[in-house]
């Protein structure tokens, strides 16, 4: 099967010819398939941001090659290409409930759709599905989405990109600013329409327990540069200080460096908990 994704020796340089001239992506290859949930990590300034916005055409790379869902983005990608792709590649920036707009709640999901090309009737029915998915319930469809609590408009901003029935989500830090209640709801839609709905997840994140807990894959960049490639297992067994290490993964790493063997080294609380009663009913010391 073809990949959804497939960046090759991307380049993207900042203010080319000017002064101010930055290299933000530094020989990229990456492929992404369908399915898949990846999580982007890496310090300010590494260039995560300037990756996803590869992957709609908001910005082309000087050089390499960017093919998403069979389609090769390049600045003279055709008007109508890009506009189709852009419904199947849904992107949700920092804080987008900045973009909500309309006079009500289902007013606003309905915009994608409708600017897709959808007839208000499909629009209306996609809208309200999506709010369903990201568990919006029915009573708040005609409100106006700036009397919702901070996380339900997050949720209805998410909606509005789902609404266009994308197969793949890029979303920038979605939880930023939410809390504990807020950030695990949004977490827990993204893993149903990861596993449920088949929808790829493209993810960043600053969050080591989001990594832990949600991803298949890590991608960590560095300098511009894809420095790992990995699962989040492999890369919590082997990462240095660079990142703070989720409570379960700093202690399970305690333990093997005081000698006890894991069969996989434990990511979460509940993989903790369940390899040291393992090894207590096995008879042997935790
Ligand atoms: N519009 C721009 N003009 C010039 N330089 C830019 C521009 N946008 C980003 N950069 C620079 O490119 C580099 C990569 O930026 P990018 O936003 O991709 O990093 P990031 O990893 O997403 O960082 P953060 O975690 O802080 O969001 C940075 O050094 C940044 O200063």
């Amino acid at each position: 099967m073809a990949h959804q994704v497939t960046l090759k020796h991307v380049n993207y340089t900042y203010g080319e010819k000017t002064p101010v001239v930055h290299q933000a992506l530094r020989d990229v290859s990456l492929t992404v398939e369908q399915g898949d949930f990846v999580t982007i990590i890496g310090t300010t300034g590494s260039g995560k941001s300037t990756l996803i916005k590869l992957l709609n055409g908001l910005q082309f790379a000087q050089s390499g090659t960017v093919e998403v869902l069979g389609v090769t983005l390049h600045p003279k990608v055709k008007a109508a290409a890009l506009k189709q792709l852009r419904s199947q590649v849904g992107m949700v920036f920092q804080s987008p409930e900045q973009q909500l707009f309309a006079d009500s709640v289902l007013q606003d999901v309905q915009f994608g759709p409708l600017n897709f090309g959808a007839s208000p009737t499909e629009a209306e029915q996609q809208a309200r599905a999506s709010l369903d998915q990201v568990g919006i319930p029915t009573e708040l469809l005609d409100r106006s989405p700036f009397e919702l609590s901070g996380g339900q408009m997050r949720r209805v901003a998410i909606a509005g990109v789902l609404a266009s029935q994308p197969r793949v989500l890029v979303l920038d830090e979605p939880t930023v600013g939410l809390d504990g209640r807020g950030r695990r709801s949004i977490l827990e839609m993204l893993r149903r329409l990861n596993q449920e709905h088949h929808i790829t997840i493209i993810m960043i994140t600053h969050e080591m327990d989001i990594v832990a807990r949600y991803a298949q894959r890590v991608v960590v960049m560095k300098h511009g540069r894809i420095e790992q490639d990995t699962t989040p297992r492999q890369f919590f067994q082997t990462t240095q200080n660079q990142f703070v290490l989720p409570g379960a993964v700093r202690v399970g790493r305690a333990l093997q460096a005081n000698g006890v063997a894991f069969d996989q080294l434990p990511l979460t609380r509940r993989e903790l908990v369940a390899s040291i009663v393992h090894r207590l009913a096995k008879g042997g010391t935790a």
